[in-house]
């Protein structure tokens, strides 16, 4: 099988690209073909997935989700895509996480190789992919406002120190939320639309959310009642989540259209690229993933 590693080497705190040689080797003893790809600069793991996907079988993306996210929006509308993998070197790494892959790239590696595969969902809003998550509002003042050297210097923390920066400033904005399922029309300080079950790095917020079930988890964070939204940022997995009656609606669909009074910026799997109108929905088990344990 033919594997190509894409490597962004300025990822995280670039430690990945120090044991990068090492896992290659490794990937060379199950694999007979393996090619080791540098990213240059943004927008070139893009370049690189286009010139050698219809010549490999599996494409590793190295680096952090907005890493991943680049080559899922390369690969994901390619007739024929490649078996997609992770090696998770980023901050928040939340789809490696979410398909149990092992933090460390060294032990990421070796469930590579066991060629555990599923095909998971993955998210599209307009013409763009995602993993994780689609948000406006709250979630993406959260990441805007996270400081500069924020994530170099504290990790996944510089999320939790925004939240506290960003929770006591946020603006309301009207919304209109469209779908076969619900409709809504009104106040609103958040929407976010959950695919994966990770959020800046952990399973709370979008916790019940499954990438296999074949549908989006739409929440819409009507009004900022501090208590109500800080039990819901705490729910585990599995638990009963904030009474839906009260400030969250939340619903299940395929597809969705948003549209916001002010234009709100969107932030998908952390990246911010566009605005709102937005029609959101879910390519059921579109990509073939080798997993880690889950
Ligand atoms: N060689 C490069 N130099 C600079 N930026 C790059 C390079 N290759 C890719 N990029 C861009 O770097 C951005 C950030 O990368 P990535 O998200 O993987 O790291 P991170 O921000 O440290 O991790 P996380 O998103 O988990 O916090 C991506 O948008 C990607 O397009």
């Amino acid at each position: 099988m033919k594997v190509a590693v894409i490597l962004n080497p300025n990822a995280g705190n670039k430690k990945l690209i120090e044991s990068i040689e090492l896992i290659c080797d490794r990937l060379k003893t199950a694999f007979s073909e393996v090619k080791l790809y540098e990213t240059e600069a943004p927008g070139h793991g893009s370049e690189i997935v286009k010139e050698i996907a219809s010549d490999v079988d599996v494409i590793i993306g190295a680096g952090g989700d907005g890493t991943i996210y680049e080559l899922v929006n390369a690969i994901a509308p390619l007739e024929q895509c490649p078996v997609f993998a992770i090696l998770p070197g980023g901050t928040c790494n939340d789809f490696s996480r979410a398909i149990g892959m092992n933090q460390n790239p060294l032990k990421a590696v070796e469930q590579i190789i066991a060629q555990k595969k599923i095909a998971v969902d993955v998210g599209k809003h307009n013409q763009q992919y995602f993993l994780n998550f689609w948000g406006i509002g709250l979630v993406a003042d959260v990441s805007e406002n996270i400081l500069e050297d924020g994530k170099e210097k504290f990790g996944k923390f510089s999320y939790y120190m925004s939240v506290g920066r960003t929770i006591s400033q946020v603006e309301p904005f009207e919304v209109e939320v469209d779908s076969d399922e619900t409709t809504y029309e009104g106040e609103a300080v958040m929407v976010l639309i959950g695919n994966g079950p990770f959020l800046g790095g952990n399973r709370a917020v979008l916790g019940n959310c499954s990438f296999q079930d074949g549908l989006l988890d739409v929440y819409v964070v009507k009004q900022m009642a501090l208590e109500p939204l800080i039990k819901w940022l705490q729910t585990a997995p599995g638990e009963e989540q904030m009474d839906p009656t009260s400030q969250l609606l939340h619903f299940k669909t395929k597809r969705v259209t948003i549209d916001a009074t002010p234009q709100k910026t969107v932030d998908c799997d952390g990246e911010k690229e566009t605005t709102t109108p937005a029609t959101i929905s879910v390519l059921p088990h579109h990509l073939d993933m080798y997993v880690g344990n889950m």
